[in-house]
């Protein structure tokens, strides 16, 4: 479990490295095989390094230096060099920060932004078309499957995949926070998705 503490105690804090990540996210009327509703689009990317030598999924963002720039501005610079746009981020938009506990000295800072399907479908465009990012750090925008399939299809198994720090958790936190889907609901997917991995590993329990 991350321990939460709040953007102002990050900033007094000495010799830490500060990473801000953004779920960029908005609501769509589109519908898979023309009957099950998508409903909100949440974009997500797989980040280069990671994809390369484990494949883990994470937000789009990284690191940034809090002497030279707001975090908010950081995160701006990232998202332009990840998405190929501009996307501005303020204070209002941020949601949580907490000391790492897989990465020693590491602070992270978790941002939401809600924004038009319309420009969400330009930005997935723009990421390929124009990000200097795009094939290097990142290998390519994927959204998150907000539904239910049969045998564990849409959520369960996006979240049995791997990924990276505690972004996992902060896309949990981050759904009921925006309430696109009940506590049910994720609690449902987080335990089919357990259920998957403890198959895949030939663990019974
Ligand atoms: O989506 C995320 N949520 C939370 N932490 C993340 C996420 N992606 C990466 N991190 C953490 O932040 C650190 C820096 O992030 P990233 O690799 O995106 O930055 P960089 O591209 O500037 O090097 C990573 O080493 C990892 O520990």
């Amino acid at each position: 479990m991350e321990q939460q503490i709040t953007r102002e105690d990050a900033l007094t804090r000495k010799g830490y490295k500060h990473a801000c990540h953004i779920m960029l996210y908005g609501d769509s009327s589109a519908k898979l095989f023309g009957k099950i509703p998508i409903k909100h689009i949440v974009l997500i990317t797989v980040i280069q390094m990671q994809m390369r030598f484990d494949g883990l999924l994470g937000f789009p963002g990284g690191l940034v230096n809090p002497s030279n720039e707001t975090l908010e501005a950081g995160l701006s610079r990232e998202l332009h060099e990840e998405v190929g746009v501009a996307v501005p981020v303020g204070v209002d938009n941020h949601v949580s920060t907490c000391l790492s506990s897989s990465c020693p000295g590491l602070i992270t800072h978790f941002y939401i932004k809600k924004m038009a399907e319309s420009e969400l479908k330009e930005l997935e465009t723009a990421a390929v078309a124009k990000a200097t990012d795009h094939g290097l750090e990142v290998l390519g925008m994927v959204r998150v499957p907000l539904y239910f399939l049969r045998n564990g299809g849409g959520l369960p198994y996006f979240l049995s995949h791997s990924f990276i720090s505690n972004s996992r958790a902060q896309l949990l936190s981050a759904l009921q926070r925006c309430r696109l889907l009940s506590q049910g609901e994720i609690e449902k997917a987080v335990s089919q998705a357990e259920q998957m991995r403890r198959t895949r590993s030939g663990d019974p329990h």
